[in-house]
């Protein structure tokens, strides 16, 4: 039978998720490790929060490593030592992300920030796909890379330049990427999810998450579902991983409700 007949659709997979410590990033983490993936890698630079988080998955499938995506050797050295543990590497979600507190827009535009900003968002992003790329590559298996866009990927902000513009770079990121791994099997694909509160957005926004909710709630249109949650995101993610997306490559799944930006 395959895998996508089963509800446990990760049997056997071994996967990394960076910023796994909190957010989407944790509540993929638990989805994986629901789904029977023998092996979480959860790579984050909180390192307490990101230790409770795996051993609360459970420590016989789930650890942490401290790896700061914007260092190539430690995503490099994170990659290496999954595999080393683990015998391979079938999915790595490259989640970590941040956004620049305060307003960035055209005319104020502070370049220092965005400089860093971009060496999560979009370095951070390249790393992973290249490090993963090559474990999958090497391994000889069929994987799958996934990453984290948004909705600002497709739109613009007057507000946010450089998380817009750091957005749209994934989508050229992971559309290249499909172009360049599809001959080996591996699938490299992104999730965009509209505005959900977690630590990233309520910390921000300066707001509590049900005062972020609520500045959002009317610009979604999809009514009685309740709020987009991380959960939701992590469901999107687990189609991408697995096989009932077998043949999805290239792709950006929009997770948003129908969330229509505001400006
Ligand atoms: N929350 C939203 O509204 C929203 C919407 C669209 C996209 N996203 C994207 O989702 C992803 C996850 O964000 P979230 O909302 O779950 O926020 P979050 O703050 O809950 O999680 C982000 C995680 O990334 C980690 N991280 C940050 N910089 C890192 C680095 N250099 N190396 C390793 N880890 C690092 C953080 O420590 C944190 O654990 C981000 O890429 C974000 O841009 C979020």
């Amino acid at each position: 039978m395959s895998n996508s007949c089963t509800t446990q659709k990760l049997n056997g997979k071994v996967a990394i998720i960076t910023g796994g410590a909190s957010g989407i990033g944790e509540a993929t983490a638990r989805k994986f490790a629901e789904h029977g993936a023998r092996a979480v890698v959860i790579a984050d630079v909180q390192e307490e929060k990101g230790r409770q988080v795996a051993e609360s998955i459970g420590s016989d499938r789930c650890n942490f490593i401290k790896c700061d995506v914007t260092d190539e050797e430690q995503v490099k050295s994170l990659v290496k030592s999954t595999v080393e543990k683990h015998g391979q590497l079938d999915i790595m979600y490259s989640n970590a992300g941040m956004v620049t507190k305060g307003l960035q827009d055209t005319l104020s535009f502070d370049l220092d920030a965005y400089d860093k900003l971009f060496s999560v968002n979009v370095r951070g992003m390249a790393a992973c796909v290249k490090h993963a790329g090559r474990a999958m590559v090497d391994g000889g298996d069929r994987g799958s890379i996934i990453c984290t866009a948004s909705v600002m990927a497709y739109c613009g902000s007057a507000h946010s330049i450089d998380y817009t513009m750091s957005k749209h770079a994934v989508l050229g990121l992971v559309r290249c990427a499909s172009k360049g791994l599809g001959e080996h099997g591996i699938r490299v694909n992104c999730v965009a999810p509209g505005p959900i509160a977690t630590p990233m957005t309520c910390g921000a926004m300066g707001m509590s998450p049900e005062e972020l909710e609520k500045r959002f709630e009317d610009d979604f249109v999809m009514k009685k579902s309740g709020y987009l949650k991380p959960e939701n995101v992590a469901d999107a993610v687990l189609f991408l991983a697995c096989d009932d997306s077998k043949f999805v490559t290239g792709h950006n799944l929009v997770v948003d409700g129908g969330y229509v930006p505001r400006g």
